[in-house]
């Protein structure tokens, strides 16, 4: 039986696309939101969820990672980057008159990384967020009457009958974006040379330097970082969770002592996930350094 993979949907998202990718042959199933797409996985529904993490131009997916550390503690299995292109979508019959639309709508990261472009090409529209870009490219396709743009991929164009009238609307080229897999099963039909764990560290409070002594702990085990963000404990200002990812799998030594460091200064450590990080062919993450 193949794998079933929840993902943001409806179809025609990045996310879609992400899931393609990586599973290619699995039954892909739409869940309208990131929390639905991961209670999901808590309900059975799915074996797999596939949501978005974080984003080169806009960076983290606060709902995705306050969802993981505060609702449900589903393993992250695998993690999948894609490029990310935006476009400027609009109904066929309004092609001609896109620069007098009144409504902008997509996902707010999606507004974010055209926050140049609607700034200069469309500053008196009136911005609305959606749930995933193409549900906002649905939503126009269903109401034809609205003077109204998405901002969505090419896939929800041809999906829901649009028109680009104009391409690669994003601010900065090097726009891609990351995506988790979360599952309770923990092999996943697909591996890859590289791999990272992702740890969630509370440190002690009234305790001067402990983010420091934390970081050393990786640091003179030569384990690389590749992010470290904080997100509010939500029980007071200046509580955080820090979510570290370290670019290797989980041993028997360096992170379970790092782990066994960390505990031993008063810090809580949870292992969110070890797995590994697949990039479709053809996936530059960074621009090309300019030859001289
Ligand atoms: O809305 C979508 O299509 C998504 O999959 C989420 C998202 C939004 C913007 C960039 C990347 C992913």
């Amino acid at each position: 039986m193949s794998i079933r993979v929840g993902f943001l949907g409806p179809e025609g998202s990045f996310t879609e696309a992400a899931a393609k990718s990586v599973l290619p042959t699995s039954n892909h199933i739409p869940f309208p939101t990131i929390p639905g797409c991961m209670e999901a996985v808590v309900d059975e529904k799915v074996d797999v969820a596939i949501v978005p993490v974080e984003n080169a131009i806009e960076g983290s997916v606060n709902l995705t990672l306050d969802y993981l550390i505060h609702k449900h503690t589903i393993p992250i299995v695998g993690e999948v980057t894609i490029p990310i292109k935006q476009h400027l979508l609009v109904h066929p019959d309004r092609v001609s008159s896109w620069r007098q639309i009144h409504d902008v709508y997509s996902h707010p990261q999606a507004i974010a990384q055209c926050h140049e472009f609607i700034m200069n090409e469309l500053p008196d529209a009136t911005i609305h967020y959606t749930d995933s870009t193409s549900s906002a490219a649905k939503d126009l396709k269903e109401n034809p009457e609205k003077n109204a743009a998405a901002i969505a991929n090419s896939l929800a164009a041809e999906k829901y009958g649009l028109t680009k009238v104009k391409e690669d609307i994003h601010d900065y080229d090097n726009n891609h974006t990351r995506f988790v897999l979360l599952s309770h099963s923990k092999t996943m039909p697909f591996q890859d040379e590289k791999q990272k764990t992702t740890l969630m560290v509370t440190l002690p409070s009234d305790y001067s330097g402990a983010l420091h002594q934390v970081l050393s702990a990786f640091a003179w085990r030569k384990l690389n970082l590749s992010k470290i963000e904080s997100r509010p404990m939500k029980t007071g200002i200046g509580n955080y969770f820090f979510i570290i990812d370290v670019e290797q799998e989980m041993d028997d030594v360096l992170i379970p002592g790092v782990q066994a460091e960390l505990e031993a200064l008063g810090c809580g450590v949870r292992v969110l996930g070890s797995y590994p990080c697949f990039l479709p062919e053809n996936t530059p993450l960074k621009n090309p350094v300019p030859s001289k």
